[in-house]
């Protein structure tokens, strides 16, 4: 660079992706510095691809959130997996997850395995959670990353440990992501922390209210589709309410039982804390009308889950 020209700008795409749980939705979060996926301590709560984009005077990092990838068991599995690969594709680094409290295992083998199998692209190991182990222990984690990467023919640019959770190391992770980045133009207008249309955020916050507290197989049994969502009509411009009609779907009519509870005492629950994210998220009142549905066996309907948007 040469001292007459602006320093260069540089932007691009990255791809979190590891095995479910790893905390790449919470990292995502944390590099944006607002809650733009959601998050949750049950496996496999990411289903869409979402985008957090992280806003620097040199720099614009787009983070692209898959679901965690694995072996597929149902139709649904088989989707996701697939929009994962997708996603490799097309982006400019692909960061994997390794959580520092797991020793890397099969799951993480699996991924890397099929990561190798993607030519010239960057690739970067994270090491997250590290608020959870101490530092001999993390060391052992990075070492064990650095094998998994021999072993697999895979070069990793960076092997990086952060925590989402205290916030150590994220400002440098962002600064190696972005020096990994080509040289670009700002692609998404200032202040645009996603690209994900609202209707998709307040499904996603609604199912995570869903999903606090459930138990088994019924997390992976939750969708939420919103049907309808808008500003009312002919209210005071001092006070504006944003409406939103959704649907949570379950696949049996015991899970609904357990949604709803005792005389709708949890899907009160969930309602009330749904609206609140959803009012923190897009800065206005409302009003949230929720329903809970049967599907049967949505996950292995190829209908229905065309219906949900899979
Ligand atoms: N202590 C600690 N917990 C974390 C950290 N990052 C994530 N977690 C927790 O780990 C769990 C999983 O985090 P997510 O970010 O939802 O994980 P994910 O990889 O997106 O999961 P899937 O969507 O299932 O693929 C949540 O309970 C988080 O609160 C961290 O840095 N420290």
């Amino acid at each position: 660079m040469n001292e007459n020209t602006t320093p260069e700008h540089r932007s691009g795409f990255v791809s979190f992706v590891g095995r479910p749980n790893a905390g790449k939705s919470t990292l995502t979060n944390a590099l944006v510095g607002k809650k733009v996926v959601i998050t949750s301590n049950k496996p496999q709560t990411t289903r869409t691809v979402v985008r957090g984009i992280v806003h620097r005077p040199d720099a614009q990092l787009i983070l692209v959130d898959t679901p965690g990838l694995h072996r597929p068991r149902t139709l649904l599995g088989e989707r996701l997996n697939d929009l994962v690969k997708t996603t490799w594709a097309e982006v400019d680094v692909v960061a994997v997850c390794f959580p520092a409290n797991e020793k890397p295992g099969p799951g993480d083998r699996f991924i890397v395995n099929e990561l190798s199998k993607v030519r010239r692209k960057i690739k970067v190991a994270i090491a997250t959670k590290t608020d959870l182990v101490n530092p001999e222990q993390l060391g052992e984690h990075l070492l064990a990353i650095q094998a998994l990467g021999k072993e697999t023919n895979t070069d990793w640019a960076e092997i990086i440990p952060v925590s989402s959770e205290s916030g150590d190391q994220i400002g440098l992770l962002a600064d190696l992501l972005v020096g990994l980045l080509p040289e670009g133009p700002q692609l998404y207008p200032d202040g645009d922390l996603t690209d994900a249309p609202e209707e998709i955020l307040a499904a996603e916050l609604i199912r995570e209210a869903a999903l606090e507290g459930v138990r088994d197989e019924l997390p992976h049994s939750i969708a939420v589709t919103v049907e309808e969502m808008g500003m009312r009509a002919n209210r005071d411009p001092e006070k504006p309410l944003l409406d939103v009609f959704a649907t949570i779907h379950v696949e049996r009519d015991s899970q609904k039982g357990i949604l709803i509870g005792k005389k709708g005492s949890r899907l009160s629950a969930v309602g009330k804390e749904a609206r609140q994210q959803i009012e923190a998220l897009l800065g206005s009142p409302v009003y949230l009308d929720l329903h809970v549905r049967v599907a049967k066996d949505w996950q292995r309907d190829p209908r229905q889950l065309r219906r949900l948007g899979f």
